[in-house]
This record gives structure tokens, sequence and C-alpha cells, in this order.
């Protein structure tokens, strides 16, 4: 009884903290600061001059908003089908994307081959750089 009141008390910062506590509490924060640098990665950098060589069936880039996406495993699955992505392969493929209306399925399903961003002065949509989760989704 008498440590939950004063547990209490010391989150209403109404008692100080004991050393022991200050440093499992800094531990803690640490830990968590640890976790989220793990968790976000910035995207790298890729050119539209890189881009443009993979141009290919067997390697296919295309940029959609300023994000550099590796189709080449997806054309054969692509629900539109292989040409119409293979047209801008190499290439913005943004306003023929943006075009065809893509449910938020596909939007979704577009992490998956995310492998960078254009370096800022080649950008039209986006001013600021990417942060992704290791699990792929761009913040
Ligand atoms: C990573 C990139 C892409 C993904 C994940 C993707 C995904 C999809 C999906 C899931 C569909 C089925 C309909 C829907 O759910 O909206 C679809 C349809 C389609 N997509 Fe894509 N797509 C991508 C890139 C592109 C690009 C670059 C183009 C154009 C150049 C394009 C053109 C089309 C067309 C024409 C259809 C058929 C629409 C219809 O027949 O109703 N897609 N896409």
């Amino acid at each position: 009884m008498t440590t939950s009141i004063t547990t209490l008390l010391q989150a209403l910062r109404i008692v100080p903290l004991s050393q022991a506590e200050k440093k499992a509490q800094q531990k803690t924060a640490a830990h968590k600061k640890a976790l989220t640098d793990r968790l976000c990665e910035a995207l790298p950098e890729i050119s539209l001059d890189a881009v443009a060589h993979h141009d290919d069936y067997s390697d296919c880039w295309v940029v959609i908003y300023d994000r550099v996406y590796d189709v080449t495993t997806f054309l054969q699955d692509h629900p539109g089908g292989a040409d119409v992505i293979m047209d801008y392969a190499g290439r913005d493929a943004t306003l023929a994307f943006h075009g065809t209306g893509h449910s938020r399925d596909a939007i979704e399903q577009m992490r998956d081959y995310l492998i960078g961003e254009l370096p800022q002065n080649e950008r039209i949509f986006r001013a600021t750089n990417s942060q992704v989760l290791k699990s792929g989704i761009p913040e």
C-alpha cells in the first residue's frame, strides 16, 4: 500500500524518484530510442539517370510520385499487363499510374517494390526525405 502511494506521488512528481528509479527510466528511454532508430531508415536516393538503366523485361524500374520501384518480379503478375508498365520502364510513370485510378490495394502493394527515391533536385511532388519502416511502409 505504502509502495503504491509512493509510486503515485512519484508519478505526479510530488516526491522525487530514487536514484535507481531514475536510472531505470533513463534506460527505458534509451532503449525506446534505439528501437526507433532501428525501425526507421532513410530510403536510398536513386537518380533518374540510374533509373534509366533499368528498362528491360528482366530488369524494370519505374518512378511513381518521386519514389523508385523495382517492378521486375511484378511485371507478369500486374493485373493491367506487363506491357503498360514496360512503356514507362526506366522512366517516370506517375501520370499513367495516376490516370489508371489504382485502388487502395494496388497502392499498398507498391511498397513491396519500393527501392528508393529521387534526389531532392529531381523531385516534382515531395520536398522532404522519406523514412521507411523496416517493414517497408513509407512514412
Ligand atoms: C508498383 C506499381 C504498380 C502496382 C503495384 C500496380 C498494381 C495494380 C493493380 C493491383 C491493379 C488491379 C486494379 C486495382 O486494384 O487498381 C492494376 C491495374 C492496372 N494498372 Fe497497375 N500497378 C502498378 C503500376 C502501373 C503503372 C506504372 C501503370 C501504367 C503505366 C499501370 C497501369 C494499370 C492498368 C492499365 C491497369 C488495368 C486497369 C483495368 O483494367 O481496370 N499500373 N495495377
